[in-house]
């Protein structure tokens, strides 16, 4: 498996002349530049929004269309009390700590990692070996010229410091303010050693409405709004279980301290799908056998527990045989994520799955897995894939009574013995006033031991208190003329159940980078210029598919070129077309820059017969044949039922003068 960020050829990669590309070609550029920009805000131009475009329609076929998942686009503004009880409110925060000489605000992990891994490449530079920088905040560099300095470590200190990198993300605030102490990891910019990590919540806050009693968020992940309309989803699904919803949706997040360009921005495109399972049954999934012996690239919890990042390439049917990974349907995601990630153009080689640690899993995840891609601010979380278990659906049915849960008919009726508790709701209601909805969930919500406690406690005194956070103190009395607790036997033809949820959830900004650097490699130039850089993008994500070039401006060619862009247009193929004085050979490397898979030059001959060339980007080899039979190869290469290789088996090769500097003024 590779390590280190490489082109597609090998190369080694260089970011700058990557990132160069990519905002001269306009496929992103910060936000309000002009006005001096604002960190982890970009804008996308043509290149970049085409490309967008493009995987996201191989998502939309890839995951919805093809498992017949139920689409949802819900708001962004999200109020207080949905993200309270998720848990958002209190626990979707990073840490956070301070420069106390000039105030510079720094992500704890991030800093902590930064400074360890700087020091290890200085004790390999002392030792003499190869170092690999890296990439760094573009401002600092100006101020340094490399980011470490050449001093030799202790083994024993170097073997802790790489432990601590591969356990990096399982830290809390408290264990990374001793990891700052215990190293004395200090503040490059200033030689101060940070405050002490504290908690910050990561959503932007706003209010709703005109008189600011409606406290809100934009929200931080597209997830909640499709919980929140579970039960209308199962009913549009007539019922039916399991089932999946789907979402594409900016979400917000207020990030410590973006630097890594696209990779970690405040506002950002994800795709989520929450699969919704019964939780009996050990959430099998009925494709599983599909997948199975498809083979991934595994870091898991241990192996990083253990201060170790090696990998195992192993089948998914085994993973999951062996409990490496939970269940089939977690495990059936990941192999679909992987055959997505294939489809767009991610190299395989970047490619790996990493078990989440206990500590660094969200609030509401038993089990998670992230696909990560390498890129040159190496590993990066893509995509991550979460048993959300129950929690969602619960913690919301509790808090609004709202019935989230699954009525199965049952092949048997069931006998059940159990505590039930009755309401006296005629009197319920008028007693508690408003909260006497919230009261009543709370009630439901008590668990079989809770309910038994309660019911003793009636008969001996009478009355009961109940817990409910959000009314009064926390503690409700409730006598037993409003409730009764009785031990029952019943009979039940219908089970009912809360699913569980496993998600899958993409961020295509960092998808779309890495996939940006991923097909990013420079070709020689003939005439001696500089290299030229080339994307080469599978024809199906490319953002544009065609570039039209015309010998040069001579009027006899403008009909030929109107008709064939008539043409691709009608075939859906999206051209451009390049009628400038260049060269051909130099317009079609301006072209490679933006990932155009194809290229046809109208001619003179294109003029007395109808035949156009049709040259391939990455090994500009060209075929010539009539318009017709070129248009109709374009659209099986996007397509991907023919490749390169099968135009060239059937149409001529053209080895003619074009690619060459052919300078037409
Ligand atoms: N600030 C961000 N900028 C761009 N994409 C993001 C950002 N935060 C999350 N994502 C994307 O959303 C996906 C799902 O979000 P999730 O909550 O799992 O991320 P996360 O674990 O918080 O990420 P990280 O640990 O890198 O902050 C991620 O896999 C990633 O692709």
């Amino acid at each position: 498996m590779t390590t280190t960020a490489t082109t597609l050829k090998g190369q080694p990669l260089d970011k700058a002349a990557v990132d160069s590309l990519l905002r001269r070609r306009l496929f992103y550029t910060p936000s309000f530049e002009i006005y001096g920009g604002v960190s982890g805000l970009y804008d996308y131009g043509p290149p970049g929004c085409a490309l967008q475009a493009n995987i996201i329609d191989l998502w939309r076929k890839h995951f919805i269309l093809e498992e017949d998942m139920l689409e949802v686009d819900c708001t962004v503004l999200t109020p207080h009390e949905v993200l309270k009880t998720s848990g958002h409110v209190d626990k979707f925060a990073d840490w956070m700590c301070k420069d106390p000489k000039n105030g510079e605000i720094l992500r704890a992990d991030h800093f902590v990692e930064d400074i360890l891994e700087s020091r290890l490449r200085g004790d390999k530079e002392a030792r003499g070996q190869k170092v690999e920088e890296k990439e760094e905040d573009p401002k600092k560099k100006k101020k340094k010229s490399k980011g470490h300095e050449a001093i030799k470590l202790d083994d024993a200190v170097a073997k802790e410091y790489e432990e601590v990198l591969a356990r990096i993300d399982n830290y809390n605030g408290e264990q990374l303010g001793e990891l700052i102490k215990k190293y004395d990891l200090r503040n490059p910019a200033t030689g101060e050693q940070p405050t002490p990590p504290v908690a910050f919540n990561l959503m932007f806050q706003t209010s709703i409405g005109p008189s600011s009693n409606t406290p809100g968020y934009l929200r931080p992940e597209t997830a909640q709004g499709q919980f929140l309309n579970f039960a209308k989803l199962l009913e549009f699904n007539t019922g039916q279980m399991p089932f999946a919803s789907a979402s594409i949706g900016k979400s917000y997040r207020n990030e410590i301290s973006p630097r890594a360009g696209l990779l970690r921005v405040r506002e950002f495109l994800m795709a989520e799908i929450e699969h919704f399972v019964d939780p009996e049954g050990h959430k099998k999934h009925h494709r599983f056998h599909e997948v199975e012996d498809m083979e991934l690239v595994l870091l898991d919890r241990d192996t990083q527990l253990s201060g170790k990042t090696t990998t195992q390439t192993i089948s998914i049917g085994q993973a999951v045989k062996d409990g490496l990974v939970d269940n089939e349907t977690l495990g059936y995601f990941l192999a679909r994520i992987h055959l997505f990630l294939k489809k767009i153009g991610i190299d395989q080689s970047k490619v790996r799955f990493r078990q989440h640690m206990a500590n660094e899993m969200a609030h509401y995840a038993t089990d998670c897995w992230d696909a990560e891609l390498l890129t040159s601010g190496g590993w990066v979380e893509c995509v991550g894939c979460a048993d959300r278990s129950a929690f969602d659906l619960s913690v919301h049915a509790k808090k609004t009574g709202a019935p989230l849960i699954v009525r199965q008919r049952l092949d048997e009726p069931k006998v059940i013995e159990e505590w039930e508790v009755e309401i006296e709701k005629k009197k319920f209601g008028p007693f508690y006033k408003k909260d006497g909805k919230t009261i009543e969930a709370a009630i439901l919500a008590t668990t079989q031991e809770e309910r038994g406690k309660l019911g003793k406690e009636l008969e001996e005194n009478g009355k009961v208190f109940i817990n409910v956070p959000g009314v009064g103190d926390g503690k409700v009395e409730v006598s037993k003329d409003l409730l009764a607790v009785k031990w029952q036997k019943r009979v039940e033809n219908i089970r009912e159940y809360t699913p569980n949820v496993i998600e899958p959830s993409f961020g295509i900004g960092r998808i779309l980078y890495s996939l940006m650097e991923h097909n990013f490699w420079t070709r020689a130039s003939d005439g001696g210029d500089e290299a030229r850089g080339v994307l080469s993008f599978p024809p199906a994500v490319a953002p544009t598919k065609v570039l039209i070039v015309p010998l040069s401006s001579h009027k006899d060619f403008a009909p030929a070129v109107r008709k064939l862009s008539q043409k691709l247009r009608s075939a859906g193929l999206s051209s451009r077309v390049d009628d400038s004085s260049a060269s051909i050979g130099k317009r079609y490397s301006r072209n490679d820059e933006l990932g155009t898979p194809f290229g046809v030059t109208v001619d003179f001959q294109t003029v007395k017969d109808a035949t156009i060339t049709l040259r391939e980007r990455d090994s500009t080899r060209q075929v010539r044949a009539e318009e017709d039979k070129i248009i109709e190869a374009i659209r099986a290469l996007v397509e991907g039922t023919k490749t390169w290789q099968d135009i060239e088996s059937e149409l001529p090769l053209f080895e003619g003068q074009q690619e060459a500097e052919v300078t037409v003024r």
